[in-house]
């Protein structure tokens, strides 16, 4: 039995069918992306299956019982999102306590896990002190704080510069390669997603279902501007042309702002 089981058979906005018989699995311990163009709907599909968004035909099983009514449902579950979403009141340690029980044990996990995303000189700093890419380190060491079965991630290092999101990248793959906990990883950047998953789940033109499910075919460590990756790149749009016009915003340089 698949950990994860995601079966939506329909989500609609009003008339509007955003997602049709999308379909997917995935064992504990997997890292898969989520990519597709802007707009197609990957957000609602995360809004699905974290139970923020209720209203749609069909299921998201976990160990094969309903996610949100499954015993463990609060700690299997971790969330980051495109935005930091930090506390400003709160210190970047604070923020990460914030979803701890409050224990001596668990406010030394939180001071771990920040000297561990290369915050341990800045876990009394507020929000507004730390710059763009120390705010994601604060909301990653968050999201792995509960020791998460499932991590839904939303484009977490969109508009970071190159650097900044490589370290980034580099934090989450050292903090997933120790939990081990399912990841679920969207972006529209197809680099990145061959950079860190083992599968990429490409997303079709609205109503939005997979059409492809790519194992990655790359050793780690890899690099995300290296040759292994341009070539992966044009040999899959070589393979599915369809993808470029259907799944994905055309390759680019880099969508990164500086
Ligand atoms: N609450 C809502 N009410 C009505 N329409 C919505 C709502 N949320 C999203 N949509 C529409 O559903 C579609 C999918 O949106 P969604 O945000 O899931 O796409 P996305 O692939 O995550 O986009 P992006 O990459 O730009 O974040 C879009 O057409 C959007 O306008």
């Amino acid at each position: 039995m698949p950990d994860l089981d995601v079966r939506i058979d329909e989500k609609r906005f009003g008339e509007a069918v955003i997602l049709r018989d999308l379909t997917f699995s995935a064992q504990r311990g997997e890292f898969l992306a989520l990519v597709g163009p802007s707009g197609v709907g990957k957000s609602t599909l995360l809004h699905l299956i974290a139970g923020l968004d209720t209203h749609f035909d069909g299921s998201v099983h976990w160990h094969g019982t309903p996610l949100h009514h499954h015993p463990q449902a609060p700690k299997s579950l971790g969330m980051m999102f495109q935005e930091p979403r930090l506390m400003p009141w709160l210190s970047a340690l604070d923020n990460v306590r914030l979803v701890l029980s409050g224990t001596e044990a668990e406010g030394d996990r939180a001071r771990m896990l920040l000297q561990e995303v290369g915050l341990g000189h800045a876990l009394d700093a507020w929000p507004n002190q730390l710059s763009g890419g120390m705010q994601r380190r604060v909301a990653l060491a968050r999201a792995f704080a509960v020791a998460p079965r499932l991590l839904l991630m939303d484009e977490p290092f969109v508009s970071l510069d190159m650097p900044t999101g490589n370290r980034l990248r580099e934090s989450l793959l050292e903090l997933w390669r120790r939990d081990r906990p399912l990841v679920l990883f969207v972006t529209h950047d197809l680099r990145e997603a061959l950079a860190l998953a083992d599968r990429v789940l490409f997303m079709s033109e609205p109503p939005a279902r997979i059409i492809l499910d790519y194992v990655v075919p790359l050793e780690r460590p890899r690099q995300l501007e290296g040759t292994a990756i341009a070539k992966l790149q044009e040999q899959l749009f070589a393979h599915h042309p369809d993808l470029l016009s259907g799944a994905l915003d055309a390759p680019s340089e880099s969508r990164d702002k500086p």
